[in-house]
């Protein structure tokens, strides 16, 4: 296959044998350890890590250097990469992409083999007690290929005494908590908050330059309807920056329900505060430097396609579409305040490379919804083009 057809890049070589190149690895002798003695409490998972709070184990100081960081560790996906070797992009591909006051803070910690075997232990005790989600079971920690984690800035809510004290206002917002039940609820539910994690990947939020050009339906809604038959999160409307498009599919991202530890004012409903949290959010989508970043990211990083880019690419073409997709699976968290407050920042930016059957995923996925008709849309349903 002949390359002619690509526009020119800066670094027109032929592909080199390594999927990536590796930037240089930071000094390693500073890196600390993690302690063996202190507790891990699985507080999530995705595809490829589990997420755990930290803390120091009954009767011993608490593990102050800790508090509000979460540990991330990986899974044994074939497709992911070491924990250094992802770092080392993170530090020196993906977080010079993003201004700094957007990116989760993320440090590496070298994490004991025998943590990881206890840990390993105690999901297959999860999974056998049904407590595991269950796409998720019966893949673990990497065990042998691993000597690292990072350690990220926790997003969840903070509780409402750890909160800064709200400045007076004057008006009804101004209400009250409801102090009599704080005191119950942080018995029963550990604590109370004002604050809500919103989280979401806004995927492809430009077209897939393989699409034909008569689409109607964007990357994300076209797999999404064809792997799951029903609509989800439009990465086109939600970074449309048209305000009704934004509050049109941020249905699919907020909270139907109050989280259960969710402190509500006097005379303050839940209505109330899913307004104020849709608000907020719609505000940033609207406002925020980050989807046009995004957006002109993605543009940039990949012009031609998966499709080809897998036939035609460059070595060139081939590290910058890596880093497209990446991009297209980070995970912006927003921990908004219902007193006012949003705090954005972007987590889950996982070096991507085409091993372990991933090229194929991807142009399969593209040639899937190419000649089924997903991106034209040949049944009837949800039309992303505006
Ligand atoms: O292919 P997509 O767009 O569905 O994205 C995959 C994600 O699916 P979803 O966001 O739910 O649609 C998928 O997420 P889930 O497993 O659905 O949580 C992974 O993030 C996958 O990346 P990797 O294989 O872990 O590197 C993601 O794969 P790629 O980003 O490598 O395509
Ligand atoms: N910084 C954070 N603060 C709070 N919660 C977090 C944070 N990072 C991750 N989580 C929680 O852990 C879950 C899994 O984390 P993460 O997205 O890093 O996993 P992953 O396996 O890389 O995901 P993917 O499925 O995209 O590959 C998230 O969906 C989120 O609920």
């Amino acid at each position: 296959m002949s390359s002619a057809a690509l526009p020119s890049s800066p670094d027109s070589l032929a592909d080199a044998a390594s999927p990536v190149s590796v930037p240089p690895l930071e000094d390693l002798s500073s890196v600390p350890l993690l302690s063996e003695d202190l507790r891990l409490t699985y507080l999530a998972e995705g595809a490829a890590n589990i997420i755990y709070r930290l803390s120091a184990p009954p009767g011993a100081p608490p593990a102050d250097e800790y508090v509000n960081k979460l540990l991330r560790l990986r899974k044994a996906l074939p497709s992911a990469q070491p924990n250094l070797l992802a770092y080392s992009h993170l530090l020196h591909t993906f977080h010079p992409l993003f201004p700094s006051h957007l990116l989760v803070p993320t440090t590496l910690i070298r994490v004991p083999k025998s943590v990881i075997l206890r840990e390993n232990v105690n999901l297959l005790r999860m999974e056998n007690a049904g407590k595991r989600p269950a796409k998720r079971r019966g893949l673990y920690l990497e065990e042998e290929a691993e000597d690292y984690g990072f350690v990220i800035l926790d997003m969840s809510p903070r509780a409402i005494k750890d909160l800064p004290p709200t400045p007076p206002d004057t008006d009804d917002t101004a209400a009250p908590l409801l102090a009599g039940v704080i005191a119950e609820e942080f018995k029963s539910k550990g604590f109370l908050t004002r604050q809500i994690l919103v989280e979401f990947k806004p995927k492809w939020v430009v077209q897939s330059p393989s699409a034909p050009a008569n689409w109607r339906r964007c990357r994300t809604c076209a797999l999404r309807l064809q792997k799951h038959r029903k609509p989800s999160l439009c990465p086109l409307d939600l970074s449309s920056q048209e305000e009704p498009r934004v509050r049109n599919t941020l249905q699919h991202i907020l909270p139907s329900i109050p989280p259960k530890n969710l402190q509500l004012r006097h005379g303050e409903s839940w209505e109330d505060a899913r307004k104020a949290i849709e608000d907020q959010t719609a505000d940033f989508l609207v406002n925020s430097e980050l989807m046009p970043l995004l957006k002109r990211l993605q543009l940039e990083m990949d012009p031609l396609g998966p499709i080809k880019v897998a036939r035609e690419g460059s070595q060139y073409y081939r590290e910058r579409f890596f880093t497209a997709m990446t991009v297209r699976d980070l995970t912006i968290f927003l921990r908004i305040d219902l007193d006012g407050g949003v705090e954005a920042r972007i987590g889950d930016l996982d070096l991507k490379t085409g091993e372990a059957g991933k090229w194929d995923y991807w142009t399969n996925v593209e040639q899937t919804l190419v000649t089924g008709g997903h991106y034209t849309g040949t049944e009837e349903g949800v039309w992303c083009k505006p």
